[in-house]
């Protein structure tokens, strides 16, 4: 049996929009693996992204814990949380959110720079099957491309979970397919834990855990006993 890695324990979540409190999450209860690729799918609006959001330590908790390696990050400090966020999770986003103005491998180079455990970069973007276009800046690389430069940034970090929000989100249906492809072949190489985000239930049976959001509270949770290669699905 694996180690568990991530406990999520009644946690809460309620923004205030001026005088109007929302309640972003009630009562999340889940525990994720080390080495699982785990998908959280839901309609919009259910959250997602604030399940993620406070995984990755960019949100916090309005109550409930979250241990991330038996440490509850809701207690960290702000440097604590800056060295989570650098060291122990790669981000990977909808939008790519790469630095226009530095080429693929500057990307990757310039977000290895806080991190001590990193791995080479330009080994990274090989890997991800871009070591011809290293030297492009993100406006002459196609979505699909950019994509693969973000996921090459994230796992450079060497961290020890990979959180992505709609990876493929803007891109077409094979483009998607493949980035999928590269993200389950990760996972299966390096043993990395990924969460990964989507409102496609299709891509559900590529997880070894499926964790359902509706409303801010968890609707089920499944196990894969046997999953699929995301070259086996269509949709
Ligand atoms: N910063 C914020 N301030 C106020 N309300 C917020 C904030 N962030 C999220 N919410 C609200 O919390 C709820 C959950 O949002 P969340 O973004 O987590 O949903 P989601 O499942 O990721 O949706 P989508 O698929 O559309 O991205 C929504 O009602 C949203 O409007």
């Amino acid at each position: 049996m694996n180690k568990n890695l991530i406990r999520f324990e009644s946690v809460a979540k309620e923004y205030t929009l001026g005088e109007i409190p929302i309640k972003a999450l009630v009562d999340v209860n889940f525990n994720i693996d080390e080495g699982e690729f785990v998908v959280i799918v839901g309609t919009s609006g259910a959250g997602k992204s604030t399940i993620l959001n406070i995984l990755g330590g960019m949100d916090t908790a309005t109550s409930g814990k979250v241990v991330v390696e038996d440490k509850d990050i809701t207690k960290f400090n702000e440097k604590e949380l800056t060295n989570y966020r650098g060291e122990k999770v790669g981000f990977v986003f909808q939008f790519y959110n790469l630095i226009p103005n530095l080429t693929a491998l500057e990307n990757v180079e310039f977000s290895v720079e806080v991190s001590k455990n990193h791995l080479n970069p330009r080994d990274i973007l090989e890997r991800v099957g871009l070591i011809d276009r290293i030297n492009n800046f993100p406006s002459q690389l196609s979505g699909g491309e950019q994509q693969r430069v973000a996921i090459a940034r994230a796992i450079a970090k060497n961290p020890q979970l990979l959180l992505c929000d709609e990876p493929t989100g803007a891109l077409d249906y094979n483009t998607g397919k493949s980035v999928l492809k590269l993200l389950e072949d990760i996972n299966k190489e390096t043993q990395k834990t990924i969460v990964l985000i989507t409102h496609n239930l299709a891509i559900a049976p590529m997880a070894d855990k499926v964790i359902k959001v509706k409303s801010g509270t968890i609707e089920s949770i499944t196990i894969n006993k046997t999953k699929k290669s995301i070259e086996e699905i269509d949709w």
